[in-house]
């Protein structure tokens, strides 16, 4: 249920019964956050009217949602597809198949699904399907279409013996199927044949057929993983007290504005200078299909939840490590939780509990010094308690009615996650919802947006006949994070570095020239060249309750459609506009994967001119061939980390 409406009906009841005043003032005097849970547990009318969701959320965590006839019908929908040669149609039916999926139901969408990747050449995700379709018992007497199958894709891939292997057992299931006196049967049983002749003695496996085929499933699960695109490395050794980030930069703390990171030594444009995997992160709904609920890599193939049909994973592997960190807890609920509409920093602050644990989190309350030193002790990204528990909430700075509304929240969310299968009774987790409440106040100010760059598909409207030029290619939200050391980061309107996301973990680059001693500056969404300074000033202080005293803001710097050219510097100007004029007009085909040639000559070109630009004194920002330079190499970088044709929503 949507937590605006509950929370409207119950600030209506507060208001009836004539206490609001009071309850107010009482609320006001709470210091903690432990205080705050303590007082909303303790209002009846917020636990009346709790009731109701929390039992509609308790019925859809008992309600079965695995459907066979489900299963059949996305599947049949899918078949119609796959003839028409309408593949990805076809795969996004099979998805939808797979997720509602059990039993033999499940064993056929497989089973189809990898008929599609083996007609579109992804050898791989086939030979993964046809394994899961035979572990979720594909039936025996249609086996050996599935061993040609895999026979064929393991050729292609370069395993003659695995390939040797599959083409047997094709054979040999051929030979003992009681309507082998088929027509279709005796060619098929030739085709077979030849195959295993052309294959040779040199492919006779001398390993057993079942211990061959099990190494091999493994192998598979591996290649899939393998296939996901992972970020640069650290342009240095790690630093030994901040392990995501290089030693080229340090935490320290800055009169007016908190913690900080800074540059020990000169940056060049193009370093990375932090690689960090986010502590937690959650998918936005929307992209359940496409993306995996763990590791927020696009997919083509998500493997599904055992037991719920709302998430899928890139890989057995994911859906097994989500289910034994959290995905136990939240089965069944995530659509109790997605309709609750809190946005993303309330499903993250609920992930994020459930990863990090309530033993944890109890420990860490117990511990709790109210300190938050900058420097000098270990910031590991992997320690909640030091780390995501000491972020920046602003809580002094927000109202008494903001707390209390997210004091709801994060009661009703900590109530929603505590329901279970077994119809216990719990009374909401006080040390949890402390812990929801601490972190829905610093999400605003400290998560990050992971995006992936989505390109137009061949069948949908944009393509595949009009060339799709970078225009077409869209950068799209599909999940948050909370990312420790690069909450650290202060904002900038012109900032220094920019982050590339690989699933969930991001990549920082330097986009200018940064000198030692200089304080490294993301931006948080408001950029000069995009948001004049009175729409920047206004966001930062709702959202982040500070005043951004930047050099744009300083001077005001016009947007980028109103800057001065560099017209005056034709040696700069003319190769800079011919060579974005070149990029942008580059086709999706060459812009597709696995030969970024291209890519790696535009990097480095831009950076090229950045430095050109950064070095010459008589050059002051703003300009617009500058934003542009680092517009084109942004989107370089952001190509590079994605770099896949995909599902997700476009243009
Ligand atoms: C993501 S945190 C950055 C790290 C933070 N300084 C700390 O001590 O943890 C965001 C918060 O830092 C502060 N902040 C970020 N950029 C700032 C700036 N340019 N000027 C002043 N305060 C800033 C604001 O309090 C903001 O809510």
């Amino acid at each position: 249920m949507d937590f605006e409406s509950l929370f409207t009906q119950i600030c209506h009841d507060l208001e009836k019964s004539g206490h609001v005043k009071e309850i107010s003032t009482r609320f006001s005097t709470c210091s903690t956050d432990a205080q705050r849970i303590s007082f909303v547990l303790a209002l009846d009318s917020v636990r009346a009217r709790f009731q109701e969701p929390l039992s509609l959320a308790k019925r859809a965590i008992s309600t079965p949602c695995k459907s066979q006839e489900l299963s059949t019908s996305h599947r049949v929908e899918g078949n119609n597809y796959y003839q028409k040669k309408l593949n990805w149609k076809a795969i996004s039916s099979y998805n939808r198949s797979l997720l509602v999926g059990e039993g033999e139901a499940l064993a056929l969408a497989y089973a189809n699904r990898s008929a599609v990747f083996h007609d579109t050449s992804d050898w791989l995700h086939s030979l993964r399907d046809i394994q899961l379709a035979f572990d979720h018992g594909y039936p025996k007497h249609l086996e050996y279409k599935l061993r040609e199958r895999q026979g064929n894709c393991w050729l292609q891939l370069g395993h003659v013996r695995q390939a040797f292997i599959s083409f047997n057992l094709a054979r040999n299931l051929l030979l003992v199927t009681t309507t082998n006196a088929q027509q279709s049967h005796k060619d098929k049983l030739i085709s077979i044949n030849s195959k295993i002749v052309k294959l040779g003695d040199d492919a006779n496996p001398t390993i057993g057929v079942s211990e061959s085929n099990e190494s091999a499933a493994a192998s598979i699960e591996r290649q899939v993983i393998k296939k996901r695109r992972t970020a640069p490395d650290l342009n240095r050794d790690s630093n030994a007290l901040l392990p995501a980030a290089s030693t080229s930069i340090e935490l320290t703390d800055s009169d007016d504005r908190g913690r900080c990171l800074v540059a020990t030594e000169d940056i060049q444009i193009g370093t990375t200078v932090i690689v960090e995997k986010a502590l937690a992160s959650i998918l936005l709904e929307e992209f359940k299909e496409s993306h995996c609920h763990h590791c927020l890599h696009w997919t083509p193939g998500p493997v599904p939840c055992h037991q719920c049909s709302q998430v899928g994973f890139c890989s057995t592997l994911c859906r097994d490590e989500a289910w034994a960190s959290y995905h136990q807890s939240e089965c069944g609920l995530t659509d109790s939780l997605h309709g609750t509409n809190v946005g993303r920093h309330g499903l993250l602050a609920v992930r994020t509990v459930l990863k990090v644990g309530r033993q944890r989190i109890m420990d860490v309350a117990s511990e709790d010094d109210g300190c938050n030193p900058a420097g000098g002790e270990l910031y590991d990204s992997t320690d909640y308690g030091r780390t995501i528990h000491r972020l920046v909430g602003n809580t002094a700075r927000r109202s008494v009615a903001d707390l209390f509304r997210r004091a709801v929240m994060a009661v009703y969310l900590t109530s929603l996650i505590q329901q279970q299968r077994d119809g216990k009774e719990d009374d909401p987790d006080e040390i949890l919802a402390t812990a929801v409440l601490q972190l829905i106040q610093s999400y605003p100010c400290n998560a990050h947006e992971i995006s992936h760059l989505a390109f137009p598909l061949p069948g949908t409207p944009s393509g595949p006949d009009l060339p799709s030029t970078l225009q077409q290619i869209r950068l799209c939200e599909i999940g948050a994070a909370a990312m420790p050391v690069l909450s650290l980061i202060n904002h900038s309107c012109d900032p220094n570095v920019v982050r590339d996301c690989y699933g969930d973990v991001i990549a920082v680059k330097a986009i200018r020239r940064i000198a030692r001693g200089d304080e490294i500056l993301d931006n948080y969404g408001y950029h000069y060249a995009t948001h004049d300074k009175k729409e920047r000033q206004l966001k930062l202080s709702q959202q982040y309750y500070f005043r951004c005293n930047c050099l744009a803001c300083a001077q005001d710097w016009p947007r980028y459609e109103d800057a001065p050219k560099l017209v005056d510097r034709p040696e700069l100007y003319h190769p800079i506009h011919r060579d974005i004029g070149n990029f942008s007009s580059l086709s999706s085909g060459s812009c597709y994967p696995d030969g970024p040639a291209h890519l790696e000559e535009s990097t480095r070109l831009f950076i090229g001119y950045l430095e050109a630009m950064d070095s010459d004194a008589s050059i002051h920002l703003p300009v617009q061939e500058y934003s542009m330079a680092q517009e084109v190499l942004k989107h370089c970088w952001a190509l590079s980390a994605t770099l896949s044709p995909h599902l997700a929503v476009v243009v």
